[in-house]
C-alpha cells in the first residue's frame, strides 16, 4: 500500500530543485545570432508593424491566443480563507500546472495585493492585450460576484471565475449522475447547501437551471441558516433565502436528499450523515479538508453517494475537471465571452462521458482494474486523457452556435486531432510504466542499500507500491543511514550477504554457482566465496526466484556491476549480447536510444543483434519501434567503413525481421526531416514513420547524444535499461538521481511482470 503523503513531503516537494512549479520555456530556436535577431531586434519590429495596422494579428504573432493569466488576490484560498496574495501562490501556480498539463494552455499567476474591487478591475482590465483569457481564482465573496461582472461586461476575452463556475458546472454533472443512479427527479430533491459564498451560489444557480426547485433548498454560511427571517441578506441570497422552520445543520439534514458542501472541513457527523434520506448524496467539497471526511461518511452508512475535492478518493468533484478544457474550448474558437451555453455545453459532455466504458489507460492510471459508471464513479477522472477531445469541443461548439465565436472551428475531426496531440504520448508512457508496475508489485533488490540515494529510492517504490525492497548491505549501517535521514525501514528486508546468518545460504548459491561456472574458471572454493560480494548474491536471489529483479551500480564501475549477472544470471534464450538503452522523454514523445552503455565498437552483425535486442523492448511498451540506424552518411553518400558497417547492420536486421519498421544509415537529422528525407531519398522507409528508435554505430555515439539530450536540452531520461539479461537486472549510472532510480525500479518490475508471464 502506498504511504500517506505527509506535511513534509508538500514542502519538499515544492522546495527542492527550482522553487516553485513552474518555469517559461521559449517555443522557437533562440541559439544562434540569426535566431536571436528574429526573436528580437532587428527582426521583432516586423510583426509589431503587423499588429500595429491590424490588433488583430496579436493572435497570429505573439502567445496570446494560448495564454491565460490566473489572476487572484488571495482572499478566499481553497478553504484555507484570507490568507494572502503570497500564500496563495502555490495554489495558482498549480492551476497553471493543470492547464498545461491537461490542455496544454500557457499560464502566467498573478497575485494582486489588493482587495479593493475598483482597483483589481482597474488592473486587470489593463492587461487585456497580454492574455486571451482570464481564470479569476480563490477571491471571496462577494467582493467575486462584482469583479467577474464588470470584467465580462469591460473585456472582449473570456472570463471565469473558477471558483463560481468551474465548480458548478462539474459539480452539476455529478449531481445529475448521482440521482440518475438512485433514480431520482431533480425537480423533487431536497438539497442542503453549507457554504454560501462564490461556489456556493454559482452552483444553487445552475441547479436551478438545471430543474432544482428553490423551495426545496436550505442554505448556510458562518452565521447559520439563510431564511426569509433573517436582517440585511444581499439581493442574491435573499434569491435563495427559505422559509422553512430548520435552524440548524443537523436539523435541515434529516430526510434530505442531498448535501452540497462548499465551506470548510468537518463540520458534519456521521448522525448528520444518517438521518438524510435513502441513498443521498454527499458532495463534501472544502478543500483540503472536506465536510466530512470521505471513509467516515462512507462508514456511516452503505447507501450514501459519496464525493469529495480531493484526489486521493474516488468521485473527485473538482474544478480541475472543468476550467482546462472549457479554457481550451473558449480559446480555440476564440469565443469573446464564456456563456451559459458553454457552460451546460461542458456540464452535458461530463455526465456523458462518466457513462462511458473507461478505457485502459484511465483504469492503469488509477490502478484500478474495472472503473465503470456506478456509486463510486459518478464523474470522470482527472487523468482521463478523453476529457480534452470531449468537453473542449462541446464547450467551442456552444460556443459557435451562440454566436460569441470569432473563429468557428469548421473541421470537427481534425480539431479532435489537433487536440489528442497536444497532450502527446510522452506523459502517458511514463504515466503507464508506473501504474502497471503498482499493480503487481515485485521483490526487488537493492545491492548499494547503504547508499542514500538508493536507499531513499527504496524507501519511495514501497512507499508508493511500486515493489518489496531487499536491501543488501551491512544492516547496522543500513539502518543507521535510515535512522539520520529521517527514513522508515519498517518491515523492509535487509540482509547481509557477508553476515554469519547468511553462511548457510552463501553455501547453497556458491553450490549453484559453480555448477554454472564450474568449467568457466571458478572452483568451488571461489563460487561460495563470491558469494560475499552483494552483486552475485543479489544476482542469485534473482535467479533462484527468491527476488524478481535487481538495481545496483550507482557506486561502482559498469563492467564490475554487469559481470555477476552475466555469470549468474546469463543472457535471455534468444539473446547473444546485452546491450544499454535510454528512454528521453521528448516534447514529440519517447525516444529510445541504444547502444549508450555496453558495446563500444559492435560489428555490423552486432549491431543488428542490439537493433533487434531494442526493438523487442520498445514494443514491451506497446509502442511501434520504427528505428533509425544513424551514421554521418545517408544511404551510402560517404562510403567509408563506419557508414557501411551500419548500412550492413540494417540489411542483416531486415532479413532477421522482414516486417521491423528500420532504415539507415541515415543522418539523425535527416531521419527527423520528413519534407527533406523524402525530397532527397523518397525510397526511405522513415518518410512517412514518426521515429522513435535511433541505434547509434558505436558506444561513444550513443553515450555522448542521450548525455547532451538530457544535461543541455534538459530531457528528463530513463537508463540505462539493460536489455539481453534473462531476468531484469538494471546498473545505475554514477551520478542518478533517487527520481531516476525509481524509474528504473519501474522498468524493472514491469519487466519482471513481463518474463513471468511470458
Ligand atoms: N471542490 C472544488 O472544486 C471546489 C471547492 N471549493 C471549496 O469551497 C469552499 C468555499 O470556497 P469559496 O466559495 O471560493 O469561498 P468563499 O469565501 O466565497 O465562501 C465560503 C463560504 O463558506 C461559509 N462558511 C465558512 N465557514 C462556515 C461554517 N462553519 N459553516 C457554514 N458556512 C461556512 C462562508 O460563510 P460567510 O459568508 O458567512 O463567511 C462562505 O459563505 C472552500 O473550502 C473551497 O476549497 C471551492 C471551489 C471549488
Ligand atoms: C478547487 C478549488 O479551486 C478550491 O478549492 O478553491
Ligand atoms: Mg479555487
Amino acid at each position: 500500500m502506498a504511504r500517506k503523503q505527509n506535511k513534509q513531503d508538500a514542502l519538499d516537494y515544492h522546495a527542492l530543485g527550482r522553487p516553485g512549479k513552474i518555469e517559461v520555456i521559449p517555443t522557437k530556436n533562440t541559439k544562434t545570432q540569426w535566431d536571436l535577431s528574429l526573436a528580437y531586434s532587428p527582426g521583432v519590429a516586423e510583426p509589431c508593424k503587423e499588429i500595429h495596422k491590424d490588433v488583430e494579428n496579436v493572435y497570429k504573432y505573439t502567445a496570446k491566443g494560448n495564454l491565460v493569466a490566473v489572476i487572484s488576490n488571495g482572499t478566499a484560498v481553497l478553504g484555507l480563507g484570507d490568507i494572502g496574495p503570497e500564500a496563495g501562490k502555490p495554489v495558482m501556480e498549480g492551476k497553471a500546472v493543470l492547464f498545461k498539463i491537461f490542455a496544454d494552455i500557457d499560464v502566467f499567476d498573478i497575485e494582486l495585493n489588493t482587495k479593493n474591487v475598483d482597483e483589481f478591475v482597474n488592473v486587470v482590465k489593463a492587461m487585456e492585450p497580454t492574455f486571451g483569457g482570464i481564470n479569476l481564482e480563490d477571491i471571496k465573496s462577494p467582493e467575486c460576484f462584482e469583479i467577474e461582472d464588470r470584467l465580462k461586461k469591460e473585456l472582449k476575452i473570456p472570463i471565469m471565475h473558477d471558483d463560481q463556475h468551474g465548480t458548478a458546472i462539474i459539480s452539476s454533472a455529478a449531481l445529475l449522475n448521482a440521482i440518475d443512479l438512485v433514480k431520482k427527479d431533480i425537480t423533487k430533491v431536497r438539497i442542503v447547501f453549507n457554504g454560501a459564498g462564490a461556489a456556493a451560489m454559482a452552483c444553487v444557480k445552475l441547479y436551478v437551471a438545471l430543474g432544482a426547485k428553490k423551495e426545496n433548498i436550505v442554505m448556510f454560511d458562518k452565521d447559520g441558516v439563510i431564511n426569509t427571517t433573517r436582517a440585511g441578506l444581499s439581493e442574491l441570497h435573499s434569491q435563495f433565502a427559505t422559509s422553512t422552520k430548520v435552524s440548524t445543520l443537523a436539523e435541515a439534514l434529516v430526510g434530505a436528499d442531498v448535501f452540497v458542501g462548499l465551506s470548510v472541513g468537518n463540520v458534519v457527523t456521521p448522525a448528520m450523515i444518517q438521518s438524510m434520506a435513502a441513498n443521498p448524496v454527499v458532495f463534501a467539497m472544502a478543500n483540503p479538508d472536506p465536510e466530512i471526511a470521505y471513509d467516515v461518511a462512507i462508514a456511516s452508512r452503505p447507501d450514501v453517494i459519496m464525493a469529495t475535492g480531493r484526489s486521493d478518493h474516488p468521485n473527485q468533484v473538482n474544478n480541475v475537471l472543468g476550467f482546462p478544457y472549457i479554457f481550451r474550448g473558449a480559446l480555440d474558437v476564440r469565443a469573446t465571452q464564456i456563456n451559459e451555453e458553454m457552460k451546460l455545453a461542458a456540464v452535458k459532455a461530463l455526465a456523458e462521458l462518466a457513462k462511458e466504458p473507461v478505457p485502459d489507460i484511465v483504469n492503469l492510471a488509477y490502478n484500478e482494474k474495472n472503473i465503470y459508471f456506478g456509486p463510486r464513479y459518478i464523474i470522470p477522472k482527472p487523468l482521463d486523457p478523453r476529457l480534452l477531445s470531449h468537453v473542449a469541443p462541446a464547450v467551442a461548439k456552444a460556443a459557435i452556435e451562440s454566436g460569441v465565436a470569432q473563429q468557428p472551428v469548421t473541421n470537427w475531426e481534425e480539431y479532435t486531432n489537433v487536440l489528442n496531440k497536444r497532450l502527446g504520448l510522452d506523459n502517458q508512457l511514463f504515466r503507464v510504466i508506473g501504474t502497471k508496475a503498482r499493480q503487481d508489485p515485485r521483490k526487488v533488490v537493492f545491492a548499494e542499500a547503504d547508499n542514500l540515494k538508493v536507499l531513499k529510492a527504496s524507501q519511495v517504490v514501497r512507499d508508493e507500491g511500486i515493489a518489496y525492497p531487499i536491501l543488501l548491505g551491512n544492516e547496522q549501517r543500513i539502518r543507521n543511514l535510515a535512522a539520520e535521514n529521517g527514513i522508515e525501514l519498517e518491515d523492509t528486508v535487509i540482509i547481509d550477504p557477508k553476515s554469519d546468518e547468511m553462511t548457510e545460504k552463501r553455501h547453497q548459491f556458491g553450490e549453484l554457482f559453480f555448477k554454472k561456472r564450474q568449467r568457466k574458471g571458478f572452483n568451488l572454493y571461489e563460487a561460495k566465496k563470491v558469494m560475499r560480494e552483494r552483486n552475485y548474491f543479489g544476482c542469485m536471489l534473482v535467479e533462484t526466484g527468491e527476488a524478481d529483479a535487481l538495481i545496483s551500480g550507482l557506486t561502482r564501475n559498469y563492467p564490475d556491476t554487469i559481470r555477476p549477472a552475466l555469470h549468474v544470471i546469463g543472457t535471455a534464450p534468444n539473446a547473444k549480447r546485452v546491450a544499454g538503452m535510454y528512454i528521453i522523454n521528448t516534447k514529440r514523445g519517447p525516444l529510445f536510444l541504444a547502444d549508450t552503455t555496453v558495446n563500444f565498437n559492435p560489428t555490423a552483425e552486432e549491431l543488428a543483434e542490439i537493433t533487434l535486442l531494442v526493438a523487442e523492448e520498445v514494443k514491451q511498451f506497446n509502442i511501434t519501434p520504427r528505428i533509425a540506424m544513424v551514421s554521418y552518411s545517408n544511404f551510402g553518400s560517404s562510403p567509408t567503413p563506419e557508414a557501411q558497417l551500419v548500412a550492413r547492420a540494417r540489411e542483416i536486421v531486415k532479413m532477421r525481421e522482414p516486417s521491423l519498421i528500420v532504415d539507415g544509415e541515415i543522418q539523425a537529422a535527416m531521419a527527423f526531416n520528413k519534407e527533406i528525407l523524402k525530397d532527397n531519398y523518397p525510397f526511405s522507409e522513415l518518410i512517412d514513420q514518426e521515429v522513435n528508435t535511433l541505434i547509434f554505430p558505436n558506444l561513444t555515439a550513443g553515450n555522448v547524444a542521450y548525455n547532451l539530450l538530457q544535461e543541455v536540452a534538459g530531457f528528463d531520461a530513463i537508463g540505462p535499461i539493460l536489455l539481453g539479461i534473462k531476468k531484469p537486472v538494471h546498473i545505475l549510472q554514477l551520478g542518478s538521481t533517487v527520481r531516476q532510480i525509481v524509474n528504473m525500479v519501474n522498468i524493472a518490475v514491469v519487466e519482471a511482470q513481463h518474463k513471468c508471464c511470458k
